[in-house]
């Protein structure tokens, strides 16, 4: 991390999320879930509903999947499907995935600005730290949450407010960039403002994600952070 933050900066940290924000991860993900689970679920699933199924972590990626099916699943069952398809994941989980347009850029510039920067994702933290070492952003990040860290997950807001306390700031410092209404729900719960990546995974319109503000690309994220704070300079006067 360069430098330290200015003092009266805001935000102080940008808090990040993992799939459909920072990354485009449902090929991997698609792909092993079909591989995982397919043979049990008799049929392989699409890209358009694996992307239905991901955003509250793997246990309800399994859930939803099943859900399709028409099929209910005992929680032996799900444990078990859980553990197959992080089998197959775990060592794959770079395969097909991409780093967002802008993602490295924002990050080293929003580092150098003096922000403290996080990942928080409902995806379990190993996989998570793989997948930023992999895209060489790991070092850049000063706290990484993953769904696994203990608290509920989102749209609860607890895993923002585990990583604020790490980074040692106050949620209303911080700002939260996501790409679906679990995002929206974490930060508002958590008292953090809060912007949304158009293309996400999510069925909503950037509309009815209502969020501070939206992002076509990550590389929008300087430019948008310059507005909102403005606006809150203007809201506090
Ligand atoms: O793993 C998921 O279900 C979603 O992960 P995200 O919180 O990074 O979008
Ligand atoms: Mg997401």
């Amino acid at each position: 991390m360069q430098g330290r933050t200015p003092a009266g900066q805001w935000p102080k940290a940008v808090l990040f999320d993992l799939d459909g924000t920072l990354v485009d991860s449902i090929p991997d993900i698609h792909e092993s879930l079909n591989e995982a689970i397919a043979g049990d679920a008799g049929r392989e699933f699409s890209v358009a509903e694996v992307t239905g199924f991901v955003g509250q972590g793997v246990q309800r990626l399994v859930e939803r999947a099943y859900a399709a099916l028409g099929r209910s699943l005992d929680v032996a069952t799900r444990d078990a499907m859980v553990s197959r398809f992080l089998e197959v994941y775990g060592p794959r989980a770079t395969r097909l995935t991409r780093l967002n347009a802008g993602a490295q850029a924002t990050v080293e510039r929003l580092a150098a600005n003096g922000c403290l920067l996080a990942v928080v994702t409902n995806k379990p933290g190993s996989e998570t730290r793989e997948i930023l070492a992999h895209f060489g952003i790991a070092d850049g990040m000063n706290v990484v949450v993953g769904g696994d860290a203990g608290p509920p997950k989102k749209p609860e807001p607890d895993l923002l407010l585990l990583a604020c306390a790490e980074l040692n700031v106050q949620p209303q410092d911080a700002l939260f960039v996501g790409d679906s209404e679990n995002d929206v729900a974490a930060a508002r719960a958590a008292g953090m403002a809060v912007v949304v990546l158009a293309g996400g995974y999510t069925s909503l319109s950037l509309e009815e994600l209502a969020a501070d503000a939206a992002l076509q690309s990550l590389g929008d994220l300087p430019q948008v952070i310059v507005m909102l704070a403005a606006a809150r300079r203007e809201a506090a006067l």
